[in-house]
């Protein structure tokens, strides 16, 4: 599809920018432009992570003011064929194993040696499963550039014993250096065939930087909105795959659409309920953005969320997530099933468990103190949806 906007610079929902996508290169040579080029490498190279690699290998080819190769870190594995997982890819111009079928550019260089990868860039965008962002930020403490800017495609978040810290404030606070977001309706293999799709851009205060990143994810098929609202952006990339579960809970007991729908709806309200009380700052109109509710539905729809929780739920809870994970998506991981675990431990320290029932529920089923039909069921015992209603009204409604 080619959407009739493709070239319109469009407000954000809080007034913050759109870019146009990219329109090509200008007349910019000699040596000293080139040492001025942004260079970019991407940390990660799962399933979004390849398809974000491609997508941004496409714009440094046609904007002079970035170096066209764009390094990929890549997790080392060895194949079944005995081959390394970056050598395939470099050979190949395909990441065999986390997007088949997809040509990612051939101007995307696999380097499986993190340091090497990271030491000349001043774009980081990082783009792995959160449980390893720790690790690989430890990893770059004082090997990266000093004038290094980072991006955070990461849904999820650490639980520290100050309470949540999300992914791109770890980046920021490890690394020194600034960390805007990126998070949205964005199922990677609908992306990786170019259907179009919307996301959102969350930065904190440099408009020149949050133009130059949305200028580097642009293109007619991915069309970025710029909100001034980082938090609120990330919170949502983070607390919709909690909703996913519960989504996949809902169609294993095949209770139908409207049911679907009021988890998805309850989910939005408890994930802006639960922004608003971690970050005052967090605005109402992020939640009507493609972070927000658009990402809730597709998440709801389409995602591997749904599906690992749907066969959870249809094995009556009997087969562990570890275990439906590394059958259902051989590689691939869930984000949902820790971050719910991540969320509860944040209420329950609060004395927040009440005031967010399918939060609460998800993470009680996923360990199977509850059964999945909770996911619906009210009793005296438990928190109710019906509580969300009153309690929350009264926390952050205006
Ligand atoms: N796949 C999708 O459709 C989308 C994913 N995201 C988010 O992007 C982030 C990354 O997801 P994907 O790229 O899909 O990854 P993925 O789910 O395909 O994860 C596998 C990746 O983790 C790597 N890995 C495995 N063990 C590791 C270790 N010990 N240390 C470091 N890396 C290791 C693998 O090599 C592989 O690159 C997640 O937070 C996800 O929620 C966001 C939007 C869409
Ligand atoms: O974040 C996603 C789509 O925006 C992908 O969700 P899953 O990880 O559930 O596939």
């Amino acid at each position: 599809m080619a959407p009739a906007f493709e070239h319109r610079l469009l407000p954000g929902a809080d007034g913050g920018v759109v870019a146009p996508h990219n329109t090509g290169s200008t007349n910019v040579s000699g040596d000293d432009q080139l040492l001025l080029k942004s260079k970019v490498t991407v940390v990660g190279s799962g399933n979004w992570g390849s398809v974000a690699a491609k997508l941004i290998a496409s714009n440094t080819l046609k904007l002079s003011s970035f170096h066209e190769e764009v390094r990929m870190w890549v997790f080392e594995e060895t194949l079944p064929s005995g081959a390394k997982l970056s050598d395939v890819i470099n050979r190949t111009n395909e990441n065999v194993k986390y997007l088949p079928g997809i040509k990612l550019g051939k101007n995307v260089v696999a380097d499986p040696d993190l340091e090497n990868a990271v030491k000349d860039a001043n774009m980081l965008v990082f783009v792995t499963p959160h449980q390893f962002m720790e690790g690989i930020c430890k990893r770059l403490v004082g090997k990266i550039r000093r004038d290094a800017e980072a991006i955070s495609l990461v849904k999820g978040m650490e639980v520290k014993m100050e309470g949540p810290c999300m992914i791109s404030s770890l980046i920021s606070e490890l690394l020194g250096i600034n960390c805007s977001v990126l998070m949205g309706a964005n199922i990677a293999n609908e992306i990786a065939v170019e259907k179009f799709s919307e996301a959102t851009f969350g930065y904190k205060e440099n408009r020149e930087i949050a133009e130059k990143w949305v200028q580097l994810f642009s293109t007619p098929y991915f069309m970025v909105t710029a909100v001034q609202d980082v938090e609120g952006v990330e919170l949502c990339g983070t607390l919709k795959n909690v909703v996913a579960i519960a989504a996949g809970f809902v169609d294993g007991l095949e209770m139908g659409n409207n049911t679907k729908a009021a988890i998805m709806r309850i989910g939005l309200r408890e994930m802006r309920a639960l922004s608003k009380l971690l970050f005052s700052s967090v605005k109402d109109s992020t939640f009507f953005e493609s972070c927000g509710v658009a990402d809730v539905i597709t998440t709801c729809l389409g995602g591997r969320n749904r599906k690992v929780a749907e066969a959870f739920a249809k094995n009556g809870g009997k087969r562990s997530f570890d275990e439906l994970e590394a059958e259902m998506l051989q590689g691939q991981k869930l984000q949902g099933v820790s971050t719910a675990r991540e969320v509860y431990e944040v209420l329950s320290h609060r004395g927040w468990l009440e005031l967010f029932p399918l939060f609460t529920t998800v993470h009680e089923i996923c360990t199977s103190r509850l059964p999945p039909s909770a996911i619906v069921e009210y009793s005296e015992q438990k928190p109710n949806f019906s509580l969300l209603q009153g309690s929350i009204n009264g926390v952050v409604d205006e």
